[in-house]
């Protein structure tokens, strides 16, 4: 029989981690066996959960500070059978997780799938191979810009701005996540004035760019709009997973009609990641389980912009998301926010070639303009790949834009 794994880290009050274990393992499976005949108990032993290993670690005199006395601290394994739970993201998650994540000081930072469970989950359609693919780049992180200033616009507005990131050389232009369906720049015709845009900018740089659009309105209404979305032409889809829920995400990747890569965005996610004794892991939310949900790309904090997560914790969502110990097609990790040129190096260095380097405010806010932003980052980029430093191209015409960049934002 599988099962699934699943590893907590507490901060308990009691002394006794393995009975803290134990009662975790009874009560999100079969309860209080032990009252029940002896018949009954054989035949529930199959549906227990096990306790796997405890592994207890030092006590953390600043958690014990914030928490207001003494804990004892320790990592627990425990196995679930698979038979207790039907094969679904929001059952796998009930199980795991569910009264226990009101039950005092204890985060759930990992899941293991096991193969047999995972082969219902179709995972990413597209992943890094496939979106470089759509984009033709495949020697290079990609480079992704995001509209902003975009409420309160009208269609020209979006239209131009559009235009300046990919003639700028974007690879990937996202909606901001905050800009839902409205009058002035309906979701149907920002679709279709991008395709005509893009089309265009194809003709004159001989690069492709694709459009995400903002998957947003009613969960009733999700898979038509992506349908509709991807039949007018739209070359990619963003989607608010966790505000909908991933079971949602899901129903999106695996929709046959649906067959552009999906761009998953952490808004909301903070809410119930941040917490270091509460909440879920950051890996396991925007990592593994945007993974089994088929993101084809991860949004995620950078430690470095202006939203930042620690290091360790932004490479290991990356990890998360590209680890072929999980039997799916890797999740391109999107560090973001507050993202300018001067950051280049260090997000090539810390997450390598396979990744998206993506930026709103340090393309827009260039001293030249939108255009001049998307060509700064390229330059970086650039550069950083030739193994050159800043100070090398400081007085290389080739890297005007970058150069203005560097002198306004700093770079290392
Ligand atoms: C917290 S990751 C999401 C990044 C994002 O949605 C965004 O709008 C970033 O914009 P910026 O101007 O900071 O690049
Ligand atoms: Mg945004």
């Amino acid at each position: 029989m599988t099962r699934l794994m699943a590893t907590y880290l507490v901060h308990d009050k009691k002394q006794d981690l393995v009975k803290k274990a134990e009662s975790i393992a009874l009560g999100l499976t079969i309860g209080s066996w032990t009252e029940l005949p002896l018949l009954i108990q054989e035949q529930l032993k199959l549906h227990k959960g096990e306790v796997v290993k405890v592994i207890e670690l030092d006590e953390d005199p600043v958690a014990n500070q914030y928490l207001g006395g003494s804990r004892t601290r320790g990592l627990l394994k425990i196995a679930y059978p698979e038979a207790n739970f039907s094969n679904d993201l929001p059952a796998i998650l009930t199980t795991v997780f569910g009264k226990l994540s009101l039950d005092g000081e204890v985060k759930l930072v990992d899941l293991h799938f096991s193969d047999e469970l995972l082969s219902s989950y179709p995972g990413p359609k597209y992943g890094i191979q496939g979106v470089r693919e759509k984009v033709g780049v495949m020697d290079r992180p990609l480079l992704m810009s995001i509209f902003k200033s975009v409420i309160g616009r009208d269609l020209d507005y979006f239209q131009e701005q559009l235009r300046s990131q990919a003639l700028g050389g974007v690879d990937l232009v996202k909606d901001d996540e905050i800009l839902f369906d409205n009058p002035l720049t309906p979701w149907e015709d920002r679709v279709r004035t991008a395709v005509k845009v893009l089309e265009e900018t194809e003709s004159l740089t001989g690069e492709k760019t694709l459009y995400a659009v903002n998957i947003t309105g009613r969960t009733s209404r999700l898979r038509d709009r992506a349908r509709k979305a991807v039949e007018l032409g739209a070359s990619a889809l963003l989607f608010n997973v966790f505000t909908y829920g991933l079971d949602v995400l899901q129903e999106l990747a695996e929709d046959s009609e649906v067959d552009v890569p999906i761009l998953a965005h952490p808004a909301f996610s903070g809410a119930f990641t941040s917490s270091a004794f509460y909440g879920v892991s950051h890996s396991l939310a925007l990592g593994t389980l945007l993974r089994v949900a088929g993101a084809d790309l991860s949004l995620f904090p950078s430690p470095y912009g202006s939203v930042v997560l620690a290091k360790e914790e932004t490479l290991r969502i990356a990890h998360s998301l590209c680890t072929d110990q999980l039997a799916l097609r890797p999740s391109f990790p999107v560090p973001s926010a507050g993202i300018h040129p001067g950051i280049v190096p260090r997000l090539i260095q810390d997450f390598g070639m396979d990744c998206v380097i993506n930026a709103g405010g340090g393309v827009h806010g260039h001293p030249g303009g939108t255009v001049a932003g998307g060509k700064a980052f390229r330059q970086a980029i650039e550069v950083v790949l030739a193994g050159k430093t800043w100070a090398e191209v400081a007085s290389n015409t080739r890297y005007t834009e970058l150069n203005q960049a560097i002198a306004l934002w700093g770079g290392e």
